[in-house]
Formats: structure tokens, C-alpha cells, sequence
């Protein structure tokens, strides 16, 4: 369990983190979203000691992190992938670190499977590639068997491949029964992985709910196809109600079902040749909840970027 309460970080006169409380629940993946720079890495890094709150808490269990005796039984945490000694090998670098903690080469040898580091793990880090980094990462963040885990940004340019097997790792640490915690910019990236959404926008928190909510929260747009679309228009132009020309016959209509869009046609003697509600996507509500709260744009890259 991950608890943040009233949490800030303040670099000067920037406040990365600006008072946000909330609590992950066991079981489940949250993913952590919001555009670059809205405080994702800092709320991260300060949920592992690696930064100190300006004001606020953020508590593992119940305790802040350095309290814990056992950190690597209790958090696993892959926040830079790259943070490892590079003329080791991958499983020197699991035996050092399980050997802080008391933890047997028994477990070194089987994260190495659970992780699918294989052969990899014989050789040195230097030549590892960003996929062998990162299940690295993984791997020793699994080393202490943790209920507990905080991974940042862990698609972050993988291959196919390699983002398939870091979503299924995430869903199969949470059916385990553990808290996972997964941090991305990318919305789509989130809907296949996460159960709950937390949006963070400039520091603060903008949404915290299941995404099944955030997609039923969506304004239902209604695709509408006719040959008197002049008339279809004055028949639903009314207060609350929106209206997208899309082409000469087909118009979109926000703020009005289907159901009554059809009664309207009916009672003004307009043939409908098609009548479609439009289902919002998450990446509508996504780009609708973070619009006003993005740091900086760079041409298009802050979403869909190619993987
Ligand atoms: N050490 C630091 N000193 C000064 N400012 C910082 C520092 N670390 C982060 N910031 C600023 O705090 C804000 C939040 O950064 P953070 O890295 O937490 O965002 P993020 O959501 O993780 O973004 P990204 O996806 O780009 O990593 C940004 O404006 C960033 O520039």
C-alpha cells in the first residue's frame, strides 16, 4: 500500500509536486499518467527516499520508505534503468544487491528466469540492450519478493516485444495480490496495463478512478447520416446540444442520445440513414483532462509517439 498525503516538492520556485493525496490499493495496477514534466519521476523518487518532501508525506505500509529495515523486501523500484555498474555482469549485479540484503543466490537465480534474463545475465551490463536493461531493472526489484512495486516510465522506448512483456509482468505482479504502481505519457500505453488511473496535470492530481469510470465519464457523441441535414440541424439545435458537420450528410452531435436524436427525426419527418453512438476513447478523456495542463508542447511527440 502506497499512501501520499497532502505531498509537495518544491525545486526553488518550481513546485514540481503540489499537495497531492492518494492512496494505491493491493491487487491492482494504478498507472501514473500525465503529460512530461507533471511530477510523475518526483512523486516516484520521494515514495523511495530519493527525494525529500518540501511538505507532506508519502508512506509505504504506513512508514516512509527509510524507516523500512528491509527496503528491497518491501519496495521494488525501477526509476533508471541505467543506474547499474556496467563492467559487471547481470547477475553479479543481482548477487551484490541480494547480498545486502541477505537474500540467497537461490532467489538471484530464479528472478533471472522469472525475468527471462537467460544468458544475459553471464554477460557484462555494458553490452546489455535497453530490453536486457530494463528486465534487469526488473529483476532486481523483484529480488526481495516486495508486496510493493514503483516502476517509472518502464516502456519507455522497448521494442514490441519487450512492451508486451512488461505489461504482463505488471498484471501478473497485481494478480499476486501486489501494489503496482506504473508511471507513462502515453494513454494508450496505460488502458492496456492499468485498472486505475491516477492523472496528474502541472503537480496536481486531475483524475483518481478506475478507467472503466474515466471511459463512461465521457460525453457520448452520436454520428448521424441523412440527406436533409439543414433540417435534421434545426430540429436538434437546441441548448446543450452541439453539432459537427462532418460532411453533407453527416453530422456528429454532442449532448443528446441516440434515442432522442431518432424521436426528433421522427416528429419532423427527416429520414435517418444512419444513427452510430460514437464510444469516447480514453485518449479523448486523457487529451480533454490534460489539455489546459501541459508544461510544454513538442509538435505532437507528448502523445502517441511510434514504439
Ligand atoms: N532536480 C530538479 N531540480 C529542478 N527541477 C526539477 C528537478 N527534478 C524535476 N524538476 C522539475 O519538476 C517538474 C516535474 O518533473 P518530473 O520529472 O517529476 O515530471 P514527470 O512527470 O516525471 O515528467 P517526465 O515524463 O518528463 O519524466 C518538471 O518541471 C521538472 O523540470
Amino acid at each position: 500500500m502506497i499512501t501520499a498525503e497532502n505531498l509537495t516538492k518544491r525545486y526553488g520556485s518550481k513546485t514540481a509536486v503540489d499537495g497531492i493525496s492518494f492512496q494505491l490499493a493491493p491487487g491492482k495496477v494504478t498507472g501514473f499518467l500525465g503529460p512530461n514534466g507533471s511530477g510523475k519521476s518526483t512523486t516516484m523518487r520521494m515514495a523511495v527516499g530519493l527525494d525529500r518532501p518540501t511538505a507532506g508525506t508519502v508512506t509505504i505500509d504506513g512508514k516512509p520508505f527509510a524507516q523500512h529495515k528491509a527496503p528491497l523486501r518491501t519496495v521494488g523500484a525501477v526509476l533508471d534503468a541505467g543506474a547499474t555498474h556496467p563492467g559487471r555482469t547481470g547477475r553479479a549485479h543481482l548477487r551484490v544487491l541480494a547480498a545486502t540484503h541477505g537474500i540467497s543466490n537461490k532467489r538471484v537465480e530464479e528472478v533471472i528466469e522469472l525475468t527471462g534474463l537467460g544468458e544475459a545475465a553471464r554477460k557484462r551490463i555494458k553490452g546489455y540492450s535497453l530490453g536486457m536493461n530494463q528486465r534487469l531493472g526488473i529483476a532486481a526489484a523483484l529480488l526481495g519478493d516486495p508486496a510493493v512495486l514503483i516502476f517509472d516510465e518502464p516502456v519507455n522506448g522497448l521494442d514490441p516485444e519487450g512492451v508486451r512483456w512488461v505489461r504482463s509482468m505488471a498484471r501478473q505482479l497485481a494478480a499476486e495480490g501486489r501494489t503496482v504502481f506504473v508511471s507513462s505519457h502515453l494513454m494508450s500505453e496505460m488502458s492496456q496495463t492499468a485498472d486505475h488511473l491516477i492523472v496528474l496535470g502541472r503537480g496536481r492530481i486531475i483524475a483518481d478512478a478506475p478507467i472503466a469510470e474515466l471511459l463512461s465519464s465521457g460525453e457520448q457523441r452520436v454520428l448521424v447520416r441523412t440527406e436533409q441535414i439543414a433540417d435534421l440541424a434545426n430540429a436538434l439545435n437546441t441548448s446543450g446540444v452541439s453539432l459537427e458537420h462532418l460532411d453533407a450528410e453527416t453530422l456528429q452531435v454532442t449532448g443528446l442520445d441516440p434515442r432522442s436524436i431518432g424521436r426528433r427525426a421522427l416528429e419532423t419527418g427527416i429520414v435517418l440513414h444512419e444513427l452510430t453512438p460514437q464510444q469516447s476513447t480514453l485518449e479523448d478523456q486523457y487529451m480533454k483532462l490534460t489539455g489546459d495542463y501541459v508544461e510544454y508542447r513538442s509538435g505532437g511527440q507528448n502523445q502517441e509517439e511510434a514504439r
